[in-house]
């Protein structure tokens, strides 16, 4: 074919798809917000629950509380208010009235204890702070001098006061009462004060008192280090996880989409290499891999908490988390290529998800004991794990957690040595050196057991990674799609497959003619001697032989056909005469058991390459993507099919043939079913095919439309061959050249329109619409004596009329005698249909059954 289009190149192929990928990406609004907020999301779940978790032990309470004042009004409950004890030393006395001057109480307030209690405080602590036995005091102060310059106190309070009604409110909202405690606060400075200008010798002495974070054992050195650790030892893996695979499970659904809207199988009709469209959705899911991986690394070391991160090299986790996506969009690859149906991907998206995030969690609390599955009798679990990508990631993840973040959990001996030495901790605990050998645990926990390294475990998701792959892109190739199976399974092992075989003409006059079914019908035989070697250059379109089985039935039966350029030739047959797969044949997307069919000498089968840029095809249902217009649809299909030129005229110029030019911005989901319609015929004019195939072009098209359709239809065959199937005779009356009716995928009858008409006629139908049937019927009777009564419904009557010879003497007594007006009111002759045809073939196939 000289003026045949150059088919498209591998990249401009890849570009147009990835343009595609662009498109769902801007259009599929949730699952995109999906894919880019969910590792923002999460991370920042644990960054605030770190933070909020790390803030809480810094003591709010005594930062930046006030303190009361005036007690003898609000601790009412108490008799005595504050209970004093001290030792024999004269100068402590004094200290009394200067407390009970900066509380602003009353000096009667504060009432001597017995000397008992300061040799016993713990019976103090019970009998009179707590149980009350003695006098009711809201603080009791003991205290006693050390030495010339020092003086010691102690200070119990009572924090579940019970007859103050406020108090009791309050102590009952907790244990810690922070308002009691504010109190216990208020005399502590209150004693301080007073000792240190006792000490000062004057009373006049002013101190500024500031509030600090109390000592205690919350608020050692170790503790902040100590709570991190705990919480990213645990969960930092399981965010990190949970961040990196949700988005691969959206990629998996978006892909299962194109499968169950048969976009997949469509675009195979264009030709587009298996390989480019592997790579595009590859490339797309690796660029959210990509993302998901910066927006980790980011979280990881712009916030603080992640010593997941921050001790360990960055490489490593930059590679593990790319490795990671790599396996996982792969693996999802592959799951597309097994996949029909967004339900079947959304149950396996739940399995995969929940299988990982409990191994996740298990691995969070279980620590270094899942070593214990390598090597020892759990080994078969370790062998599971290491080969799906979503459970092995957790057993790497926990490598680095242990490694990088070493808590008590997991290595005591670790934690506590760089706690308590006080040297600087290392900036980065978990390097290369680390990652490639043996995982730290604790030996007496995972005895036995020789758990593989971190890198080992990442060089099996790669290499399992590859294997996914691989299988992604065979099983695409061998799996039955929507119009059957594709190569066989072992096409790989074929020479065809690695060196294509061009079928030169002469070849295929050698093959020798099977005896038809029909061959007795001389169209048939006919039809059957068109496809030799002499006619070859005559026909745009050669059916010889042609037989397609399904599970031991014939679909296609051994059909020859021909068809010359600029004709249209109309394929009719009932449901399931074969008339589908024989177009799938052409079309490539399904091998024939037997025989051949070239399209302007080209295989369909060999020569599938060739095929693609020849034909221009519209499937039986319409396959687009809802969110995207029609302008955006031809962009994409013309990019794929044909190396471009002009694609903006060419784009251009069939919306004006289709009529889609005003709305070919809006979305395709916008459009109705006839737009739809138009649109799938407009797809298949892409390239100027030689050759354009309709399957049912016109069905569930209301009647404007259809004539529409028609017309463009017609338009279509100039220069070129349009082969058509439906259902509709009139449809093909009006527009075809040539018919071919099939029946269980045999070929039953074929010729054009009015040789058929005028082989399989029965005569002609008269109509006769009558008040009177029996005198209507005697009528006719009388002029037309061969005339066969067919039926009656209400008062119409049908008669064949095979002999014409009297028709004109009858016509002439309808229209000119007042008689016969009188009681026929209406009537009509009509001539043989396409539909009296089918109906007669089906008729006789049936019979010759
Ligand atoms: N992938 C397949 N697997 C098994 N059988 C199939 C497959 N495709 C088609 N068939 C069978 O082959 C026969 C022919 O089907 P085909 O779809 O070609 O008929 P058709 O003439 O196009 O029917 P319709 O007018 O309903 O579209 C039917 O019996 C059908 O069930």
């Amino acid at each position: 074919m000289n003026n045949s289009p150059e088919r498209a190149s591998a990249l401009q192929q890849f570009s147009a798809l990835m343009y595609k990928q662009f498109l769902l990406f801007r259009k599929n609004k949730v699952v995109t917000l999906f894919r880019l907020l969910t590792p923002i999301v999460v991370m920042s779940i644990y960054a605030i629950t770190y933070s909020s978790i790390n803030n809480s032990s810094n003591n709010k309470f005594y930062s930046d509380q006030s303190y009361p004042t005036n007690f003898a009004d609000q601790i009412k409950c108490c008799d005595h208010v504050v209970g004093y004890s001290y030792n024999n030393d004269p100068s402590i006395p004094d200290i009394m009235p200067l407390l009970a001057k900066t509380l602003d109480m009353d000096i009667s307030n504060f009432v001597p204890v017995p000397q008992f209690y300061m040799t016993n405080q713990t019976g103090l602590a019970s009998d009179s702070a707590f149980n009350r036995t003695i006098p009711n005091f809201f603080a009791t102060v003991f205290i006693n001098r050390v030495n010339s310059t020092q003086l010691g106190y102690n200070l119990y309070y009572n924090y579940t006061t019970p007859s103050n009604p406020m108090l009791i409110a309050q102590s009952l909202a907790s244990y810690n009462n922070p308002v009691v405690e504010s109190y216990a606060g208020a005399i502590q400075i209150a004693v301080e004060k007073a000792l240190i200008n006792t000490l000062a010798q004057n009373p006049d002495l002013q101190l500024t008192v500031r509030k600090r974070a109390a000592p205690s054992a919350l608020n050692s050195n170790n503790f902040n280090k100590t709570i991190s650790l705990m919480l990213l030892q645990p969960f930092a893996a399981l965010f990190i996880y949970f961040s990196l695979t949700f988005p691969t499970i959206m990629f998996l659904n978006m892909r299962a989409e194109e499968s169950q809207r048969k976009i997949r199988a469509y675009l195979k009709t264009f030709g587009v290499y298996d390989e480019i469209y592997l790579a595009s959705w590859l490339l797309d899911g690796m660029i959210g891999g990509f993302y998901s991986c910066v927006v980790l690394l980011i979280f990881g070391y712009a916030c603080p908490g992640f010593d997941f991160f921050t001790k360990t090299t960055p490489s490593i986790l930059f590679v593990v988390f790319m490795t990671y996506s790599f396996a996982m969009n792969c693996l999802c690859l592959l799951l597309g290529s097994l996949l029909s149906t967004t339900k079947g991907a959304v149950i396996i998206s739940v399995v995969i998800f929940t299988l990982g995030l409990f191994t996740s969690i298990a691995t969070c609390f279980i620590g270094n004991l899942i070593y214990n599955v390598y090597g020892n009798k759990y080994a078969p679990i370790g062998a599971i794990i290491s080969i799906l990508p979503f459970l092995n990631i957790n057993k790497i993840l926990t490598d680095i957690a242990t490694g990088a973040t070493p808590s008590f959990l997991n290595n005591p001996n670790i934690n506590s040595d760089s706690s308590s030495s006080g040297e600087p901790a290392p900036n980065i605990l978990y390097d290369w050196g680390n990652f490639t050998s043996t995982p730290i645990y604790d030996e007496p926990l995972v005895k036995g057991a020789s758990p593989i390294s971190g890198f080992a475990s990442l060089n099996i998701l790669f290499a399992l990674a590859l294997l996914f792959l691989f299988l992604a892109w065979y099983l695409d190739k061998v799996l039955a799609g929507p119009f059957g199976g594709s190569k066989r399974f072992d096409f790989l092992f074929t020479s065809d497959y690695w060196t294509p075989r061009h079928i030169p003409f002469s070849s295929v006059d050698q093959h020798t003619l099977r005896g038809n079914i029909n061959s007795n019908d001389p169209d048939i035989a006919q039809e059957s001697q068109n496809v030799t070697l002499e006619n070859m250059s005559k026909y745009a379109l050669i059916i010889r032989n042609l037989d397609k089985e399904f599970d031991g039935k014939y679909a296609v039966n051994n059909l020859s056909l021909a068809a010359e350029n600029g004709k249209i030739i109309a394929l009719l047959g009932h449901n399931g005469a074969g008339k589908t797969t024989t177009i799938n044949i052409l079309t490539n997307q399904t091998n024939p058991t037997s025989g051949t069919a070239l399209i302007y000498g080209y295989d369909c089968v060999n020569q599938a390459s060739s095929i693609h840029t020849l034909i221009g095809y519209t499937p039986q249902f319409d396959v687009n993507w809802p969110n995207f217009t029609a302008r955006e649809h031809l962009k994409i299909m013309s990019s794929i099919k044909e190396k471009r030129v002009n694609l903006e005229q060419d784009i251009n110029n069939i919306l004006k043939q289709i009529r889609l030019t005003s709305v070919a911005d809006n979305i395709v989901g916008s459009y109705s079913g006839g737009m739809q319609r138009r649109l799938s015929c407009g797809l298949a004019l892409i390239g100027n095919p030689k050759i354009i195939i309709l399957d049912e072009p016109t069905t569930g098209v209301d009647p404007a439309n259809r004539l529409y359709l028609w017309r463009l239809i017609k338009s279509m065959k100039k220069d070129r061959l349009v082969l058509l199937t439906t259902h509709s005779m009139e449809e093909a009356d009006a527009l075809s050249d040539k018919i071919a009716i099939m029946s269980e995928g045999r070929l039953a009858a074929v010729g054009t329109p009015t040789h058929l008409k005028s082989r399989f006629s029965s005569g002609f139908k008269l109509h006769i619409i009558s008040s009177q049937p029996d005198q209507a019927v005697n009528v006719v009777r009388h002029y037309l004596p061969t005339a066969i009564f067919d039926k009656s419904t209400s008062n119409t009557l049908v008669f064949t009329i095979q002999d014409i010879g009297n028709l004109s003497n009858f016509l002439k007594y309808l229209a000119q005698d007042a008689t016969a007006q009188s009681f026929i009111s209406d009537w009509q002759i009509q001539g043989t249909t396409i539909e009296d045809v089918f109906l007669k073939v089906a008729h006789d196939q049936k019979k010759h059954n």
